[in-house]
């Protein structure tokens, strides 16, 4: 649907130059993104990713491409960038902040099954061990700051029932922020955005992670959390699927095992991540900018989840 900057063969020639990634051979727009312009870059030497950051801070690149390429680098299936011959990650195509990556396999998947639930599961806890060592320093730019600030301001827009349980979801929240058990939970920096649509799956098989633009330090069950809302999710009634939560879980603590406290929090977690995506959903839809306007998400799925995680169910206990 989006390609909001458009480039010649001409101007991207030029910026390749000096990429150590071959000569160009053609290129072609994605029309699936809505935060970024995206084109697939064909060159003698393969196939690769071109993104155009349309309205992302230059300040928080090198946090996202620097993951990348630490998740990358490690042999997590991530998009590393192609650093120019100057060691620089990005640099200005059309005035905007432009990156090549490179293409990974697969597809989407809208109703994953077990398996594929148990490879992502893998990948999440890899990916957990991997940032260790990943000395990047950006905090959740969801995280509940931003949630309580946000709350603020939508109080002069959205009705009173929603104003209601988001108030008490967040004042739950910070009691569980302010907790000596949440702060000792293990951190790092996580993708925090893990859904279905960013993720390329080659059948059972995790061909990518995609999309690290709302990456940050945060808690890593907050990670795992936000991941099992979406992948796990029985679409009807907003309740987690027992199998496929079953196989996420199995799938990540082959590699890390939750602590003990990790394992208290869970369901803590569990409606932390939907009320994020609840609010920041509230915040498009009541709020949007002028781009925004035909691409707002259903913020009523994410009450839904919110509601079905609050009131708890067996497959929300570890
Ligand atoms: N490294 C990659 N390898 C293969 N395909 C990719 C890669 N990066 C992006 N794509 C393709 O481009 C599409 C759009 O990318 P993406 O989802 O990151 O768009 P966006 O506008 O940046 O973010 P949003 O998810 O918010 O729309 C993806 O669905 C995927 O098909
Ligand atoms: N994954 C988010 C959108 C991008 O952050 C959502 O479904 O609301």
């Amino acid at each position: 649907m989006a390609v909001f900057t458009r480039i010649t063969h001409d101007e991207l020639n030029a910026w390749l130059a000096g990429r150590p990634c071959g000569s160009l051979q053609s290129f072609e727009g994605i029309s699936s993104g809505i935060e970024n312009t995206n084109y697939f870059v064909n060159t003698s030497t393969g196939r690769y990713v071109l993104t155009i950051f349309e309205k992302l801070q230059v300040s928080e690149l090198p946090f996202y491409l620097g993951l990348m390429g630490h998740l990358s680098s490690k042999g997590l299936p991530v998009p590393g960038p192609v650093a120019s011959q100057a060691g620089d990650l990005y640099s200005m195509l059309k005035g905007k902040p432009a990156t090549l990556v490179n293409c990974l396999q697969g597809h989407s998947v809208e109703a994953p099954n077990g398996a594929q639930c148990a490879a992502i599961g893998q990948f999440i806890a890899l990916a957990h061990l991997a940032v260790l060592d990943f000395d990047g320093q950006l905090p959740n730019p969801r995280g509940l700051n931003w949630i309580q600030e946000a709350t603020g301001r939508l109080v002069q827009h959205a009705p009173e029932h929603v104003l209601a349980l988001l108030s008490d979801e967040v004042a739950h929240q910070s009691r569980i922020a302010a907790s000596a058990a949440y702060r000792a939970l293990p951190k790092g920096a996580v993708h925090a955005d893990l859904f279905r649509d960013n993720a390329l799956m080659d059948g059972d098989t995790l061909g990518g992670v995609i999309d690290f633009y709302f990456a940050g330090i945060d808690t890593f069950l907050f990670d795992l959390a936000v991941t099992v809302n979406d992948w796990c999710i029985d679409l009807n009634t907003g309740a987690l699927d027992a199998e496929r939560t079953a196989a996420l879980l199995a799938g990540y603590q082959k590699h890390r095992p939750l602590h003990i406290d990790e394992q208290a929090l869970w369901q803590d977690m569990l409606r932390s991540a939907a009320l994020r995506f609840w609010t920041s959903r509230l915040v498009d839809y009541y709020m949007p900018r002028d781009a925004e306007v035909l691409h707002v998400k259903d913020p009523s799925h994410f009450e839904r989840v919110l509601k079905a995680r609050r009131a708890g169910c067996p497959a929300c206990q570890i």
